[in-house]
């Protein structure tokens, strides 16, 4: 397609003509898919939301008006009307411009966002923060999937925004769809109201029956508006959830229809307070393949855009995914136990749980976008004698620590946390990084955490966490991606909790590794003992608690210490190494590898592995740093 607009910014969007935005929005439409498809990232969210965005551009005075992404991985069609067309080329590689809305990027990108339903709240706090100051004439707009809706935060939002009743309107895009088909209540409720129309044909009969009986005896039209609300209010508005809420609700409208979209938009910037926009649209709209299997195509890596067939699948090389034999493992588990259930808080694809859930479709819950709900459900169910496989991101999880905290730990709850995507997960960046989960689980009381060194550990510590007798959450970090496959068709086997073990002996430095990391420390110390330098290794396998007996042979023997691990440093695994080490009055050189005390950038895993220092390369230099600094003290001794 020969592209025939030049369009960079807001400002030259609003110069063209309204009866050449639909042309547009194909244009913007096709860029996107050319640019995925040769670079790979979120889709079809995206392709559902061009008109949208455009749309909204269009009316709205951004970036003064304040425009809000919820998630923000629909953003894109925003970051190419944004200033960063040129740039999209970089979108979520080392260096490159973010996949996610970032305020540090562009003054056009609002507020950042990454996890979801954030959007409502942050609006809402900034038409407050208009109407302390006085800027009345300035808008405020969030855009909330169907799926974002779903959480506790988004309603918390809505009940706060009915009460303020601050200048903002929220655009609902509803394309029925979450990552997976969109679960629970709320969902069957926008079905109800874009199908059924009963409220819109109610609300525009009475309006049509007040006009005339008002011509009739030659009512002002005040006194006719004023009717129609004290029926509204009467008949209707308790009838709608948001209007309920003091929310004026309009639509459902079609979200492709950029007409209809202008025209409604620009009357809605004249109606004060809070506001609804109820859009529903496509997810994937404008490539066919995305509209047939939409969670397939929520993110993809590169792919042949007129085949559709993706060109980088690990698959393709038979090698296995954490992601793979957790759901594998949890499904054979499950087949023996009667009492395993598995939750997942809007991640069932992602978190491998598809197959489960169609054998076993009572026993996995998707929950919505929801982790506090789903940590204290997963509590409610051990409460009762069930097993519960929570599994949730780590970067995710972070919003459920007060659940994790006060309803699984405080009352010792059988629940595994199967804590996903833990350790650097690559391009998404900052916002979903897995750094923190270690030194937030390590100082909360009555807690295992455990990370295996490759997938038959993994295998084997999901047996384990299934069948110990102890009570208490066993919490289970593993990383994103492909793992090292010793056997993973043995059987199971039954690991000793807070038990590490010794990989490798050595002479004078010792590594301490944690989680699949350790394969790094593993090829070191190989290609170290090709150069004479025998560099011990062991692996902590669980960062609570911690292998006392290993330690205290370690720190007996050895006089340099490495740590590793994939996370947040401050308060992680090696620091509870060092905690132990000051307690019981060791003194050795200790190294701590790791996150640093930053956030983390985006990439790919391994080059932000190696950016902070712990990957092959990088350990391999730091121990030979290390052995010539003691071979030096030793030789002057
Ligand atoms: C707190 C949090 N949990 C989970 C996710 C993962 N996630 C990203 S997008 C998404 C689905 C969002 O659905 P919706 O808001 O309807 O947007 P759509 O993709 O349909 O456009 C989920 C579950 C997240 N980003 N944040
Ligand atoms: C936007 C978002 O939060 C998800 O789409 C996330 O990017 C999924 O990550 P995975 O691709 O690792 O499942
Ligand atoms: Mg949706």
């Amino acid at each position: 397609m020969a592209l025939s607009y030049n369009i960079d910014t807001p400002q030259e969007l609003r110069t063209l003509p309204i009866s050449s935005l639909a042309d547009f929005c194909e244009e913007l439409r096709f860029s996107l898919i050319d640019n995925i498809s040769l670079n790979g990232g979120h889709f079809s969210s995206n392709l559902g939301v061009v008109e949208l965005t455009v749309a909204l551009h269009y009316v709205f005075n951004t970036p003064e008006d304040k425009l809000v992404w919820d998630v923000g991985h629909q953003a894109y069609p925003h970051k190419l009307l944004t200033g960063r067309k040129s740039l999209f080329h970089t979108n979520r590689r080392q260096g490159g411009i973010s996949g996610f809305p970032c305020m540090e990027e562009s003054e056009f990108d609002a507020f950042g966002t990454g996890h979801s339903s954030t959007s409502i709240s942050a609006i809402l706090g900034m038409a407050c923060a208009a109407r302390y100051r006085n800027e009345l004439n300035r808008q405020h707009i969030a855009v909330i999937g169907d799926g974002a809706l779903t959480a506790g935060l988004a309603f918390e939002g809505l009940n706060n925004a009915g009460f303020e009743k601050a200048n903002m309107l929220i655009v609902l895009n509803d394309n029925n769809m979450s990552i997976d088909p969109n679960t629970g209540a709320l969902q069957s409720y926008l079905t109800e109201l874009t199908a059924g129309k009963q409220y819109n044909a109610l609300k525009s009969r009475i309006k049509r029956l007040l006009l005339l009986i008002g011509q009739d005896n030659n009512w002002p039209l005040a006194k006719i508006r004023q009717l129609e609300k004290i029926i509204k209010a009467g008949i209707l508005d308790y009838s709608n959830f948001f209007e309920a809420l003091d929310i004026r609700y309009f639509g459902p409208v079609d979200g492709h229809d950029i007409q209809k979209l202008i025209s409604i938009l620009e009357k809605l910037k004249d109606i004060p307070g809070p506001k609804i926009l109820h859009c529903v649209t496509v997810k994937g709209k404008g490539y066919l393949p995305a509209v047939t299997d939409k969670a397939n195509w929520h993110a993809t890596g590169k792919f042949n855009r007129q085949s559709g067939v993706r060109l980088q699948d690990e698959k393709q090389h038979g090698i296995k995914t954490f992601q793979e034999v957790f759901g594998d493992t949890l499904l054979k588990l499950a087949r023996k136990n009667k009492r395993i259930i598995a939750i997942t808080p809007a991640m069932l694809s992602g978190s491998a749980l598809t197959t489960m859930k169609k054998e076993m479709p009572d026993r996995v819950f998707d929950v919505g976008i929801t982790e506090q709900h789903a940590v204290t459900f997963s509590a409610g169910l051990a409460a009762d004698g069930l097993i519960p496989f929570c599994t949730i991101y780590s970067t995710f999880l972070q919003r459920a620590y007060d659940q994790v905290i006060h309803d699984a730990a405080l009352q010792k709850l059988n629940i595994v946390f199967c804590i996903d995507r833990a350790g650097v997960v690559g391009p998404d960046g900052p916002t979903h990084h897995g750094a923190f989960d270690i030194s937030f689980l390590r100082c909360v009381p009555n807690i295992i955490g455990a990370s295996p060194i490759d997938l038959e550990d993994f295998k084997n510590l999901l047996y384990t966490a299934q069948d110990k007798k102890e009570h208490g959450p066993f919490a289970i970090r593993y990383p994103k991606g492909i793992g090292i496959a010793q056997d993973t068709n043995s059987a199971f086997m039954k690991l000793e909790i807070g038990k590490g073990r010794k990989i490798r002996d050595g002479e004078h430095i010792a590594i301490l590794s944690l989680g699949p990391v350790g394969q790094y420390a593993i090829e070191a110390c190989k290609e170290l003992a090709l150069e004479q330098i025998e560099v011990a290794h062991y692996d902590l396998r669980f960062f609570k608690p911690l292998d006392e007996k290993i330690l205290h042979q370690v720190f007996q023997k050895f006089s340099v210490v490495v740590t590793i691990e994939d996370g947040s440093i401050t308060g992680g695994v090696g620091s509870g190494v060092m905690e132990f080490m000051v307690e019981h009055g060791y003194s050795p050189v200790l190294k701590r590898l790791g996150l640093p005390d930053t956030f983390a950038s985006q990439g790919t895993q391994q080059q932000i592995h190696e950016q902070y220092g712990y990957d092959k390369k990088s350990i391999i230099g730091l121990i030979k740093k290390l052995h010539h600094n003691f071979s030096i003290i030793n030789s002057k001794k």
